[in-house]
């Protein structure tokens, strides 16, 4: 199956890249800062599959660039799932936890009331509404808190600045599924190939990694796990301010997407032990 992937260097593409079959477009290949050259890219390369990888992810950096992310997040996947639709064929696209609000403490469900709190969860919002509207063989998979050995996340942050510091305050309200990259590439790979066979799966699927956690938890699972002694003192989410307000519940219930695929929730910590090995080697 020859699976065209929009991203070459961000997290979930780079694991992406290791599939047979996979072709990674970077940004000079396929700018979704102009979504109709993406839809034309589709469309002269005829692929069997499409899976867009590729995102604007600077959570606070969007609250002040509205127009780019809503460009690259909303219309550049619906214009690529317009084109797959007339191709006949399936297309992934990641979304995110913070299409929802946060409020309460129970997990998401696929179908619950959406209601971002900044401009990168409406941009990834509006990408879903496009991506639906467009019809044909769609997955729209929702991750949260992505974790790997390359490119910028939590874990890594972590590791820089538990390497430098003694100490460090985390916010310890907001919980959530961290998601290894590598476990959204391989759950993207095998929706494709269901979706290829059985377009009566498309829709909107939750996909995060268990147990639950805070990311001060997250930070000292990572300290443990990588030696490095850092004390992490919890506080509250008013106590580090951002331009961009986080959703406190990211909690995603992932029942649906393994009842229809039989795709399970990874175990977080098996993954951050690999991306801890990798990224100190
Ligand atoms: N990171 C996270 O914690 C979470 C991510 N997600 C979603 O998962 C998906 C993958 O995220 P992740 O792997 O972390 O992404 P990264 O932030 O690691 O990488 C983003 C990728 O998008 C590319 N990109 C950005 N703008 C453009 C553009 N205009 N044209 C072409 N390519 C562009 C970047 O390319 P370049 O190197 O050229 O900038 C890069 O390859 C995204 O849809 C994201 O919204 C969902 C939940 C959590
Ligand atoms: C570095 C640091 C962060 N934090 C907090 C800030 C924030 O609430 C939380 C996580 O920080 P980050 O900047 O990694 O979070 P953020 O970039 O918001 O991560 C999000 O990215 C987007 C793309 C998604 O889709 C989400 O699922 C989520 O993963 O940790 C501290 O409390 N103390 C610290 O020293």
């Amino acid at each position: 199956m020859n699976i065209l992937v929009f991203g070459q260097t961000g997290q979930a593409a780079r694991e992406l890249a290791v599939y047979d079959g996979v072709t990674c477009l970077n940004r000079a290949a396929a700018d979704l800062e102009d979504p109709g050259a993406c839809a034309a890219v589709i469309a002269t390369r005829r692929p069997d599959a499409v899976i867009n990888a590729a995102a604007y992810t600077a959570v606070d950096k969007a609250e002040e660039d509205e127009a780019r992310a809503s460009v690259i997040n909303g219309d550049a996947p619906g214009a690529m799932a317009r084109a797959c639709a007339e191709l006949g064929i399936p297309f992934v696209t990641i979304s995110t936890d913070y299409v929802f609000s946060g409020e309460g403490d129970q997990p998401w469900q696929v179908d619950d009331p959406t209601g971002p709190l900044g401009v990168y969860g409406r941009s990834k919002l509006k990408g879903e509404q496009l991506v639906q509207a467009a019809g044909g063989a769609y997955a729209i998979l929702r991750t949260s808190w992505v974790v790997s050995a390359h490119g910028h996340n939590f874990v890594k942050t972590m590791l820089r600045l538990g390497a430098e510091r003694d100490a460090l305050t985390i916010v310890a309200d907001q919980i959530g599924g961290p998601t290894p990259a590598r476990d959204i590439a391989a759950a993207c790979i095998e929706m494709a190939r269901q979706l290829a066979t059985d377009p009566s799966k498309a829709g909107i699927y939750h996909f995060a990694g268990t147990p639950n956690v805070s990311w001060a938890d997250f930070a000292r699972e990572t300290f443990a796990i990588a030696g490095i002694t850092c004390t992490v003192t919890d506080i509250p989410s008013s106590d580090y301010p951002t331009p961009a307000k986080r959703p406190l519940n990211s909690r995603l219930d992932c029942a649906t997407l393994e009842a229809v695929f039989g795709i399970k929730r990874p175990n977080w910590q098996a993954g951050l032990r690999d991306i801890v090995k990798e990224v100190l080697g």
